[in-house]
């Protein structure tokens, strides 16, 4: 195994970094404290401001961060099946005097017989939306670039694959398609589905250029798909020399929205498709489009094909919205015991701002014999996934967790939200959107759901209030110490 000075900086730079504490003074902070710096997955640098006492309710410290690459790791693992969405494709292309084509079968594609059957094996009947439409742009002749938007779960990485699968000519003994991705962990999640899908056709070699993977150095890389994450694929095309970065003839760029929001990755990505010739055919991938986004994606992307899915609009509908006021924290778990007693409930899922705070109700629900299940951020992605699955299947009834994972779970028994915190920005507004994310978790597959959040301040009423008037749509006063007005309510 070859090691030298070169592969441990990478390794750094890509590997998770521990937390520090550093005490630094806090110059125009009104609240006086440590600031606990730690580092992302992606190398992001968080400071979290960690107040000498918080005040009761206080929304800023400690609050679970949502991390976009561990979020879209998660949404991943936990999802079985394609996402359902009603919206039409919307479709720009670089040319629009070409005809537009989409396809409605795989067999349209004139696929190999091995990678159709590769699709098939995988339980693909046929293409997804969104695959109707970028398919037959990926693997049209002469070459096109595309830009796709779609929110995860659509179908865009078995896409790809599929494209690159298809791409390759394993008589060649070279790297020609290379595809980046924001993380390790993201980068082997593509590199599964690759080497599932093309597991009829043996002749395709697949590698991984990601931290720990090391190469003697001189070798010329034979493999002929190529997934890794932006520093380790630079340095194998240009310190390295491992690939021919000029004999590269697709280029794949994976979740663009989790890269730029990475400190260093939106260069890096730059830097290797500035190696990259003129005529290689770039792809990109992407579940949000912000500005930023586009603005990126212009520039790795020359004349592209636009496709676009738009996300499919949560609505609050079908879902009863209460409020109860407390006093505190232990007046609003007194409420939420009041609410258990009279809800049939199928299966809850409750939101707290904190870690510490989803802890304590955590223990205080087992201690009233619950069986609880915890989701926080200081779990791993994998541990995460399992306590979502046991949820799925039954096994606990009551989920609390912070917002680490307030999007994506879809669980068909989920009856009652409760937002124990209320979901706020980092200026104390009402965060309506996390809110629609959070008791959108209830009311799913046209089920009447129950969304009820704990209010303890005068901030915590005026919060209802926006939210309220945000989505127009009443939240009334549950007293759940009347049992009679509280079960003619709830019916
Ligand atoms: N044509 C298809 N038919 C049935 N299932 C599909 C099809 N295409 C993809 N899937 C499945 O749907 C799920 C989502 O697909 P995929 O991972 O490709 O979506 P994505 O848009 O890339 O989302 P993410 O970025 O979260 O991975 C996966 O479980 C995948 O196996």
């Amino acid at each position: 195994m070859f090691k030298d000075s070169w592969t441990p900086s990478v390794d750094l730079q890509e590997a998770p970094a521990p937390s520090t504490q550093f005490d630094l003074p806090n110059k125009g902070d009104q609240v006086r404290g440590r600031r606990n710096i730690t580092e992302d997955v992606n190398g992001n640098l968080i400071c979290n401001l960690m107040p000498d006492k918080l005040e009761a309710g206080d929304w800023r410290g400690q609050a679970d961060k949502v991390n976009l690459a561990e979020e879209s790791l998660l949404n991943k693992m936990i999802r079985h099946a394609l996402v359902t969405n009603r919206n039409q494709v919307e479709v720009l292309q670089a040319d629009p005097t070409s005809p537009l084509y989409s396809v409605k079968t795989f067999e349209d594609l004139r696929l190999t017989p091995e990678l159709l059957k590769g699709v098939y094996n995988m339980g693909f009947n046929r293409p997804s939306k969104i695959q109707e439409c970028a398919l037959p742009m990926m693997l049209a002749q002469p070459p096109q670039n595309l830009i796709a938007q779609a929110q995860s779960g659509t179908g865009k990485t078995a896409a790809f694959s599929l494209a690159m699968l298809s791409h390759v000519n394993p008589a060649n003994k070279w790297t020609q398609c290379l595809c980046i991705s924001p993380t390790y962990e993201l980068a082997l999640q593509i590199g599964q589905v690759i080497e599932q899908m093309g597991k009829f056709c043996p002749d395709v070699k697949v590698e991984y250029a990601i931290r720990g993977n090391r190469l003697l150095r001189g070798v010329k890389l034979q493999a002929h798909i190529v997934i890794g994450t932006p520093g380790t694929v630079l340095d194998w095309c240009v310190k390295y020399k491992f690939i021919d970065p000029k004999k590269i003839t697709l280029f794949v760029l994976d979740e663009a929205d989790v890269m730029i929001a990475t400190q260093g990755h939106q260069d890096q990505s730059l830097r290797i498709y500035r190696q990259l010739t003129k005529d290689c055919q770039m792809l990109l991938f992407s579940a949000t489009f912000e500005d930023s986004v586009w603005r990126f994606a212009e520039r790795v992307v020359p004349d592209p094909n636009i496709i676009k899915l738009k996300r499919e609009e949560e609505t609050v509908d079908n879902i009863k919205q209460f409020y109860v006021d407390c006093k505190n924290k232990e007046d609003k778990f007194m409420a939420l015991c009041d609410l258990y007693g009279c809800l049939t409930i199928a299966q809850a899922m409750i939101f707290c701002h904190t870690r510490k705070m989803a802890s304590w109700l955590s223990e205080q629900l087992s201690k009233e014999g619950h069986q609880v299940a915890m989701l926080s951020g200081l779990m791993t992605v994998e541990q995460r996934a399992a306590v979502i699955e046991r949820f799925r299947n039954g096994k606990e009834k009551v989920l609390v967790t912070t917002n680490v994972c307030s999007r994506g779970i879809d669980v068909e028994q989920v009856s009652l939200v409760v937002n124990f915190d209320l979901p706020v920005d980092f200026s104390g507004n009402a965060d309506n959107e996390t809110y629609l994310h959070r008791i959108g978790r209830t009311g799913r597959f046209g089920k009447q759901g129950f969304a009820v959040s704990m209010v303890d301040s005068i901030h915590g009423m005026d919060i209802i209030n926006q939210i309220e008037s945000h989505f127009n749509r009443k939240i009334r006063k549950l007293d759940t110490r009347n049992l009679e007005e509280m079960e003619s309510m709830l019916a």
